[in-house]
């Protein structure tokens, strides 16, 4: 689909709950229109009738000047209480659409966000819908205005000399010409700019996000400068863009108006006029002033529109993007048995990361999962997680397939303590809580199971302190406690956790391992640990290489395995300890 099609199906969509409103704006336009273009034609009925003559009728002067006063005065509050009403549809539009595409975001499947960019993506939910309603503002009430207004103005004009109005008519095919000429000028700047404002956002996310990588390398100066560079670049394209602005648009709709003046007066002047043309002539001269100012309006919209048309294009795409494949059958996580079943999965589909890997884990046991980096590990638990779907094979819980059970049975029977524990800028309740509502027992309750309750009580604010942006008040290890106390205050019967111990110190490893190993036998998890003392109580640990198990055992078990992944892994640890 074109960018422009793009755009109107957005509008259209974003508009139709808007739809009377709408109509009803253009009623009061249309209304405002025509009292406007009344006012001339009673100031010519007076030179005509009044003035040249000099009959001096008080009651009908009176009427008439009154008249042409209260259709101003009409329009104007018309107009006012219009741009109100569109203000707030383009408002209202807005607000829906940001929550439509932010809500649409949160769907999205992980496998998007491998490629998308944070910045740009922020730019799509905050600056691409407020372009959006400029587009409302602009198209609907600027050019919409304007339209009726030159449209109106016509008519009358064609009412008192329609050969007169066929010459000011000549106005919109070179109105039109001059706005084709000025887009080609300006086109590429405005592509430009476009381009490089997303550029600011995206190299302004990058550089916050990874702060602690930029300082220690000492490469402030360098992202500095290109982020000069990058500013540069939009300085010289915004004044490329008002340059063909200031240098053709203006002065040649100038020019037009003035041109145009002239010759409406001109031939008036060849022509031997009775004194009735002189009203004739009053009226074309105001209205030609509100013809050209309207055809100027339209025009100079035409560089915004063009902004707004592409970020309307580009929220439209990401409207599109598939969403996540929710499962919506009755499947319920009961037990917590999960199989399985020759599962095979790559990123890209021609590099496979998982070979025909099958594997029974039992309800309420005990797995550790440990190998090589990049072996597969964190990938066999996004599978899942139904982060993402295997090309081959079937994964199960307690037999159901997992797109057949439903999305909030799923999320609530499997529980994640993630690698990278993410936490919200937001109390220490919110961040065990999650949205969840749970009470504040259930809340206190999972914490100590982290062992997490005294270090939150001991904070200035208790529950209620803020964790600051990603949690940065917080170290690593304590960060990974919370994450832990907020996979255990949703009960799961699945536990999936993804090196959830190796930022915290032994001693505390410790008390949450006593923690875990309460859970065994109730809930089925599955650990993935490079720390290999985490996982040695384990019923089973699955040794993955290059995507196949390559071991499965017991810890004693595996120690048998004379030269096997897992002997050589535990020494060189145990070495590693003795140093
Ligand atoms: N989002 C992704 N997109 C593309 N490839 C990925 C993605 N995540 C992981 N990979 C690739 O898949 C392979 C397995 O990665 P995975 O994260 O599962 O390994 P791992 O065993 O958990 O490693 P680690 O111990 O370092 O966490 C690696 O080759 C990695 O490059």
């Amino acid at each position: 689909m074109s960018e422009r099609k793009q755009a109107i199906s957005l509008l259209n969509k974003a508009a139709l709950p808007e739809r009377r409103h709408l109509w009803l704006g253009l009623f009061w336009l249309i209304s405002a229109a025509l009292l406007e273009a009344a006012g001339p034609l009673l100031g010519k009925a007076f030179i005509d009738q009044h003035l040249l003559p000099r009959v001096l009728n008080w009651p009908e002067i009176f009427m008439l000047l009154g008249g042409g006063l209260a259709c101003g005065w009409a329009a104007s509050l018309i107009r006012y209480m219009q741009l109100l009403r569109l203000a707030g549809v383009a408002m209202r539009s807005v607000k829906r659409l940001r929550e439509q595409v932010y809500s649409h975001v949160l769907a999205l499947p992980m496998a998007y966000f491998d490629k998308a960019i944070t910045g740009q993506l922020v730019s799509r939910v905050t600056n691409d819908t407020e372009s959006v309603k400029a587009l409302y503002v602009q198209v609907l009430f600027v050019m919409l205005d304007s339209l009726i207004v030159v449209l109106g103005t016509l008519s009358a004009m064609a009412w008192l000399n329609w050969r007169l109005m066929l010459m000011v008519l000549i106005l919109i095919p070179a109105v039109v010409l001059i706005v084709w000429l000025y887009q080609r000028w300006s086109a590429p700047s405005v592509t430009k700019a476009r381009q490089l404002r997303s550029d600011i956002n995206a190299q302004m996310a990058e550089s916050i996000a990874g702060m602690s990588v930029v300082q220690a390398t000492n490469s402030e100066q360098r992202f500095a400068g290109r982020f000069q560079s990058t500013n540069n670049s939009l300085y010289a394209a915004r004044m490329a863009e008002l340059r063909a602005n200031a240098w053709l648009l203006r002065p040649a709709l100038d020019f037009l108006n003035v041109a145009l003046l002239a010759t409406v007066i001109w031939v008036f002047g060849k022509q031997s006029f009775s004194g009735l043309e002189i009203g004739v002539l009053y009226a074309f001269v105001s209205y030609i002033a509100r013809v050209v100012e309207p055809l100027i309006q339209i025009t100079m919209q035409f560089s915004q529109i063009q902004q707004a048309v592409v970020s309307a294009a580009r929220v439209n795409v990401l409207l599109g993007e598939k969403q996540a494949i929710n499962g919506d059958g009755q499947g319920q996580v009961s037990q917590g048995a999960v199989h399985f079943k020759d599962v095979a999965f790559g990123y890209d589909a021609r590099l496979p990361v998982l070979h025909d890997l099958s594997l029974t884990i039992p309800a309420g046991s005990f797995y550790g999962i440990v190998g090589h980096t990049g072996s597969g590990k964190s990938t066999l638990l996004s599978l899942l997680l139904r982060f993402y779907t295997p090309q081959a094979g079937q994964i199960e819980i307690d037999g159901f397939p997992l797109l057949e059970i439903g999305d909030a049975a799923f999320r609530s029977g499997v529980g994640l303590v993630p690698q990278d524990p993410f936490l919200l800028a937001s109390s220490a309740r919110d961040n065990i809580d999650m949205g969840r509502k749970l009470s504040q027992e259930e809340i206190e309750t999972a914490a100590k199971a982290a062992n997490v309750h005294e270090l939150i009580l001991s904070l200035e604010n208790g529950y209620d302190t803020d964790m600051g942006e990603s949690g940065t008040r917080l170290s690593t290890g304590q960060k990974q406690l919370i994450a832990i106390a907020r996979a255990l205050a949703g009960k799961p019967r699945i536990l999936l956790l993804d090196e959830a111990t190796s930022h915290i110190d032994s001693e505390t490893e410790q008390i949450v391992q006593q923690a875990l190993s309460r859970l065994h036998g109730k809930v089925t998890m599955i650990s993935i640990a490079h720390r290999l003392s985490t996982i040695r109580d384990a019923d089973q640990i699955i040794v993955l290489n290059h995507g196949h198990i390559a071991e499965k055992g017991n810890h004693d078990e595996l120690m048998q395995i004379e030269r096997g992944i897992y002997q050589r892994l535990y020494l060189l640890q145990q070495l590693d300890a003795g140093v």
